[in-house]
């Protein structure tokens, strides 16, 4: 099954919006992962993030240590080689290292005070301009994941606004990745899963590895379109939708060379309910926090220490 390329600048000139809704519902429900193009964020920008990803995985292992995920209650921070297994049934490790940044909230917002679930201030190594670079790709990620919101309010039959006030200081995590080479070509970049929130924004540099499997095909190559974002429903816009929508599985395999993406997972706000949205049918799941739902995907993918 193609995955489906999609200009993004058709819904904002105002040019051809039913249209662009119309194709993009259609790959919301049937292949969930398409490509969107004419999305406006600077290649410029992009470059950047790569270069300061490049920076901070190249410190030494100690100085990442100081920043490490597993410390860190709010999944912030570097998560190293071999701490994670996307597939957690395959007994394989993911061979890649991770860098989370979370929205960016102060230390002196009462819900970091109060400690509430996602609720912590980043964690930042010490390179010049790290901080500066990622919050604003951030920025940018997130109005990007917004509007593509109101493009999926209106297929759903919503109004376009109706999903603005599950997105206002959301779980929104920006991941870069880093694969080393793996020219034995043995076990699994990032193991086959499915992503947990509602879109994911999904930058790469092109080397090859990421693949789809759509239901009832077998594992494809996504293929490459250079500036192109490629954009995959996950596993709470499903059930959100009632299953309208689908989440598709994918994966990566150990890359040939050395390969980098960057990934902009899309939560809603912790405290948004996953109800069955209206005129979906009867519900197939049960409501649940957006917070809950991503806390008990992520401990099945690894595990924080103890923080007391
Ligand atoms: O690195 C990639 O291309 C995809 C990574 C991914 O699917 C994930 O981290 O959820
Ligand atoms: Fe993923």
């Amino acid at each position: 099954m193609d995955i489906p390329v999609l200009d993004w600048s058709r819904f904002t000139s105002g040019n051809d919006p039913k249209g662009f809704v119309a194709d993009l519902g259609k790959a919301c429900r049937e292949t969930g992962f398409f490509v969107i193009t004419g999305h406006g964020i600077p290649k410029a920008l992009i470059e950047d993030v790569y270069k300061r990803a490049d920076q901070f995985f190249a410190l030494p292992t100690s100085k990442k240590a100081e920043v490490a995920i597993s410390k860190n209650p709010h999944n912030r921070g570097w998560a190293q080689q071999g701490s994670e297994a996307l597939d957690e049934t395959s007994g394989l490790k993911d061979r890649k290292e991770a860098f989370n940044v979370g929205f960016d909230l102060p230390a002196d917002d009462p819900t970091v005070i109060a400690g509430a679930p996602f609720r912590g201030v980043n964690v930042w190594p010490d390179l010049e301009g790290f901080k500066d670079v990622m919050l604003d790709y951030y920025r940018h990620a997130l109005d990007l994941g917004r509007a593509l919101h109101s493009a999926i309010a209106l297929d759903l039959g919503l109004p376009e606004r109706y999903f603005d006030s599950h997105f206002t200081e959301p779980m929104a995590t920006l991941r870069v990745l880093s694969y080393p080479a793996a020219p034995d070509g043995e076990g699994i970049g990032a193991g086959a899963h499915t992503d947990y929130g509602s879109i994911t924004l999904l930058m790469t540099d092109g080397v090859a590895g990421l693949q789809v499997k759509p239901r009832g095909g077998n594992w494809t190559d996504v293929p490459h379109i250079e500036d192109a974002y490629i954009v995959n429903i996950g596993d709470s816009l499903m059930r959100w939708s009632n299953d309208l929508y689908v989440s598709t599985p994918h994966r990566v395999l150990p890359p040939k060379m050395a390969r980098r993406s960057i990934a902009f997972f899309l939560d809603p706000n912790p405290n948004s309910v996953i109800a069955a949205l209206p005129d979906t049918g009867v519900a197939k799941y049960a409501p649940v926090t957006a917070a809950e739902y991503l806390r008990s995907r992520l401990d099945a993918t690894y595990t924080p220490e103890p923080t007391s």
